[in-house]
């Protein structure tokens, strides 16, 4: 018969109940478990010894300070009962490797990432008093000096207000940390701030440019599908995602669409744009000021204006449309490398004031009227265009449409009529004429930092395919893509270094907005791609099929029901 009982180091110590059994035997027994267990840890012991050494040597130092941070925080849970103070240990990291605190982030476990554990400030670190701490920021005009508990006391107080921290404590990271600390104390969000990451990240590039208010950042991942085959030049095109299937997608298009010899793309017009309303006294001032204006002397005026608030903004064109009294002005204008609309906003401003002075009567309501349009569904993009005007086209073999795309040519131009030519008609649409445009060129925003609500009038496109003797002749007509590879998100860290990967990073010095507009005709290639994919699956039958594949077979999914289908459990087996 055999019994178990622990002892105080947790060390299980097997007692053989025997009847007979002596006290002497007992104890021997024991100190035989206690050599045996402190054996055993001598041996792991040097095995970590040499693990380390190795890794010294031979390994990635950071992922072993990852591993030694993770037996740390082991010990200290098991010693204090709570997880280690994790800004302490990521900010180790961060020293370790540069380049690593921002990989490193995104392996966190929930605990590692978690700066909320301890709400109130770190308890073992002294506070000054109120007085000193204000005279210290005061003098100071920093609270760089002050400990958390110290700032967040002058935030409470409201002498620091909490969107202020960063420049406060001088220490962008550190801002965000106390402002999460802030925000889940006061709102109890302590646990929902668990797994939203903000370690590593390279807050200086955001303040003043990108977000305000920052309490971490979300990660998207990014897929790539290529290489595409565009004006002669080879290209893997990033794409951040979370709907499965859409880069495979792409991927199988661009596959297509590469040994076919690739993709032919041309920018055919360029401008982005902001269109004021302004209202005047009378129907008679207004129609004056609109004559005044399309005159082709005074919008020499106009643009002398306009052109000087940027090195690269010129204004091409005015379009002026009256409704009453009131005046709706689209000032169209080239913008370099950048998307523009900081530029036009800037350049439209300047442009008014000038006008204002011809027509005191003017009264300028708003500077964006709608007449832009930017963020919203308008025809006047679809029509006058916006950002960049771009159309591609290739010619995909009857042999590669059935052996990589698994459908027929005229299975393909029969439901490009039916569907995004006839259906969209039926459904009222504008600019809708295609089948998942807004997919990928919302995927590659994300990826490239452009702005993704500008996603709206960019995915504007129509598909058209015909039969060109056996073959397919396809192409994508797109005339507002608003992009840009200078500004805005473009010169955050990873969004940057998705640009680069298309060889289209920043400013273009010989010839700018070059890398803009090239950046428009690899989109334009991958839309073609990804239409090419997706007509094709639609035509096959294949749409369902694949999606169960590559859109729900994650565990996280299946959780969610809890009885899987039929055709679930069958495409979940087909995968595993
Ligand atoms: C999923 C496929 C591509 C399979 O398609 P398939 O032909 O069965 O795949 P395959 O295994 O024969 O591979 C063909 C090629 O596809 C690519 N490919 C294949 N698998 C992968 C993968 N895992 N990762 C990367 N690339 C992949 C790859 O290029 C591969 O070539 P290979 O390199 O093997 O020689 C196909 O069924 C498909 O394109 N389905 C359509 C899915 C789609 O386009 N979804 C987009 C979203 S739908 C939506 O949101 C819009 C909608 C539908 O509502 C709009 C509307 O109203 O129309
Ligand atoms: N204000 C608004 O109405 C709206 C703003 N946005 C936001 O605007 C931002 C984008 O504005 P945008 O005007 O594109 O960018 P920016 O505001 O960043 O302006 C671009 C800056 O880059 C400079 N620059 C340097 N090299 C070049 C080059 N080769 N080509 C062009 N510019 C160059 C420009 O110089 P210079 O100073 O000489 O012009 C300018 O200062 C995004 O964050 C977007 O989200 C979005 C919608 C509306």
């Amino acid at each position: 018969m055999e019994t178990k009982a622990d002892n105080m180091l947790g060390v299980q110590v097997t007692k053989f109940a025997v009847f007979n059994e002596t006290e002497e035997n007992y104890h021997r027994s024991v100190h035989i478990s206690i050599v045996h267990w402190m054996s055993s840890h001598i041996v792991i012991l040097i095995l970590l010894l040499l693990m380390i050494v190795w890794f010294w040597f031979f390994g990635d130092r950071d992922d072993l300070a990852y591993t030694l941070a993770q037996v740390n925080k082991k010990q200290s849970t098991n010693e204090s009962g709570h997880s280690v103070h994790a800004h302490e240990t990521q900010k180790d990291f961060k020293h370790t490797h540069s380049q690593t605190g921002y990989r490193k982030a995104s392996v966190y476990t929930s605990n590692e990432m978690v700066q909320t554990e301890n709400v109130d400030g770190d308890n073992n670190v002294e506070i000054r008093t109120f007085d000193e701490c204000l005279d210290i920021f005061k003098t100071q005009k920093s609270a760089e000096q002050l400990n958390d508990n110290e700032v967040l006391m002058l935030v409470k107080s409201n002498h620091i207000k909490p969107y202020m921290l960063e420049k406060c404590v001088n220490n962008p990271e550190r801002g965000v940390g106390l402002r999460r600390k802030i925000i889940a104390t006061q709102s109890n969000l302590t646990e929902a701030l668990i797994e939203l990451p903000y370690i590593g990240y390279d807050y200086s590039k955001v303040l003043g440019t990108n977000c305000e208010n920052v309490i971490g950042y979300v990660a998207v991942p990014v897929g790539v599908a290529g290489p595409l085959l565009v004006d002669d030049a080879f290209y893997q095109v990033p794409m951040a995602t979370t709907e499965g299937c859409l880069v495979a997608s792409t991927n199988r298009g661009c596959r297509a669409l590469t040994i076919c010899g690739g993709v032919i793309t041309k920018v055919v017009d360029d401008g982005m744009t902001r269109g004021p309303v302004v209202r005047f006294s009378s129907v008679t001032t207004a129609s004056e000021a609109k004559m005044w204006m399309d005159n082709p002397e005074k919008f020499k005026i106009i643009k002398s204006a306009f052109d000087s608030t940027s090195r690269f903004a010129r204004l091409t064109k005015l379009l002026v449309r009256i409704a009453g009294r009131y005046l709706f002005i689209r000032f169209t204008a080239s913008t370099g490398d950048a998307m523009g609309m900081n530029m036009l906003s800037k350049g439209t401003e300047k442009s008014l004031k000038i006008i204002g002075g011809y027509f005191p009567d003017m009264e300028v309501l708003s500077l964006s009227g709608n007449f832009c349009s930017d963020k919203k569904p308008a025809a006047v993009n679809w029509i006058e265009g916006r950002g960049k005007y771009v159309v591609s086209e290739a010619i995909v073999p009857s042999k590669i449409v059935t052996e990589v795309l698994k459908t027929t040519v005229a299975a393909l131009v029969d439901v490009n009529i039916s569907k995004n030519l006839m259906g969209s008609a039926i459904a009222g649409s504008i600019g809708g004429n295609n089948a998942h445009a807004a997919n990928i060129v919302t995927a590659v925003y994300i990826a490239t930092g452009q702005d993704p609500a500008q996603n709206v009038a960019s995915s504007n496109c129509m598909t058209l395919m015909e039969a060109c003797g056996e073959d397919l002749y396809v192409s994508c007509t797109m005339p507002s893509v608003e992009i840009g590879t200078v500004g805005g998100g473009t010169s955050l860290p990873g969004q940057s270094a998705c640009l680069e990967m298309l060889g289209v990073r920043g400013a273009n010095s010989q010839t700018p907005g070059a890398n803009a507009k090239r950046l428009a005709r690899i989109l334009c290639a991958t839309v073609l791609a990804g239409e090419l994919s997706l007509m094709s699956a639609l035509t096959a039958g294949h749409l369902v099929k694949s999606h169960m594949i590559h859109n729900r077979s994650a565990p996280s999914i299946q959780n969610l029901e809890s009885e899987p289908s039929e055709s679930n459990r069958q495409f979940t087996n087909c995968v595993s």
